[in-house]
C-alpha cells in the first residue's frame, strides 16, 4: 500500500502482451474524469533512470549487474517521481514495476529471489519503519509466449530481452503467475489473448471496480 493519498497502478506482462497499447487510453480515461495522471515506465521515468534503461536494454552484463542497475533506476524513479506524485494525490500509471524484476531477473534469469526481496526493501521504503511502496493495483496482461512472439514479429527492433528464446518467456510468464497468486488482492488478470476492444473493456472494468473511474454512461 502506498503512503500517499494518490493511486499507484502498474501494468505488467511479458514483452508483446499489449501493455503499451492500452496505457495511454487508460491515462486519458482517468484525465477525462478529472484525475491528474503521471504516465511513466520502468526501467526509466527520470533522466538518470532512462540512461540506466539504455544500458540495461542494450549492453551485455551479468544478472547481478542487471538487477542492481534496475533497482538503482527504480530508486531514482521512486524518489523523484512516484513518491512525490502519490503525495500530491495524483494517479501514477507505471508500465512495469518490481513484479517485472521478480519475473524477468528472478524467474527468467534465475537470479536469487531472496536477494531481489532485500533490494526491494531497501529501494521501496522512504525511511526506517516506513511502509513498503507497492502498486495499489497491478494489471497483469496474461498472454501465452507463442502468441506474444507472433504479435512482436516484425513489430519493432528487439532489445536484449526481446531477443530471448520463447523458453525464457515461459519462465517469465510463470514468474508473473506466481506473483499474481501470492498477491491476489493486488493483481488483476487481463486475458490479453482477446481482441483489442475486449482487452480494453477488461482494463477499464478493473479500474471502475476499484472506484477510480466512473462507469461510462450507457
Ligand atoms: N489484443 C490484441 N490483439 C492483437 N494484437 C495486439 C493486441 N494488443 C496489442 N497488439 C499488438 O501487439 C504488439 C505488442 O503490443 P504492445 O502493446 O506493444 O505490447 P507490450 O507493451 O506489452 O510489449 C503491437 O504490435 C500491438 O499493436
Ligand atoms: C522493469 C523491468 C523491465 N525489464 C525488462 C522487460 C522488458 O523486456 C524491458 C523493457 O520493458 P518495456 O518498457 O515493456 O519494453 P518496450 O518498450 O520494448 O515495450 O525491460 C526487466 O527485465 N526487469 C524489470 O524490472
Amino acid at each position: 500500500m502506498n503512503a500517499g493519498a494518490g493511486i499507484f497502478i502498474s501494468l505488467e506482462g511479458i514483452d508483446g502482451a499489449g501493455k503499451s497499447t492500452h496505457i495511454e487510453a487508460l491515462a486519458e480515461a482517468l484525465r477525462a474524469q478529472g484525475r491528474v495522471v503521471v504516465l511513466t515506465r520502468e526501467p526509466g521515468g527520470t533522466a538518470l533512470a532512462e540512461s540506466l534503461r539504455e544500458l540495461v536494454l542494450h549492453q551485455p552484463m551479468d544478472a547481478l549487474t542487471e538487477a542492481l542497475l534496475i533497482f538503482a533506476a527504480r530508486r531514482d524513479h521512486v524518489q523523484q517521481v512516484i513518491a512525490p506524485a502519490l503525495a500530491r494525490g495524483d494517479v501514477v500509471l507505471c508500465d512495469r514495476f518490481t513484479d517485472a524484476t521478480f519475473a524477468y531477473q528472478g524467474a527468467g534469469r534465475g537470479f536469487d529471489a531472496a536477494v531481489l526481496g532485500t533490494l526491494e526493501q531497501w529501494v521501496q521504503r522512504q525511511g526506517e519503519g516506513a511502509p513498503l511502496l507497492q502498486p495499489d493495483m497491478t494489471l497483469w496482461f496474461d498472454l501465452p509466449p507463442a502468441l506474444a512472439a507472433q504479435r512482436l514479429a516484425g513489430a519493432r527492433v528487439p532489445d536484449r530481452f526481446e531477443t530471448q528464446p520463447e523458453e525464457f518467456f515461459r519462465r517469465v510468464a510463470a514468474g508473473y503467475a506466481q506473483r499474481a497468486a501470492a498477491s491476489a488482492g493486488r493483481f488483476v488478470r487481463i486475458d490479453a489473448a482477446l481482441a483489442r476492444d475486449a482487452v480494453w473493456a477488461l482494463v477499464h472494468a478493473a479500474v471502475v471496480r476499484r472506484g477510480w473511474l466512473q462507469a461510462c454512461a450507457p
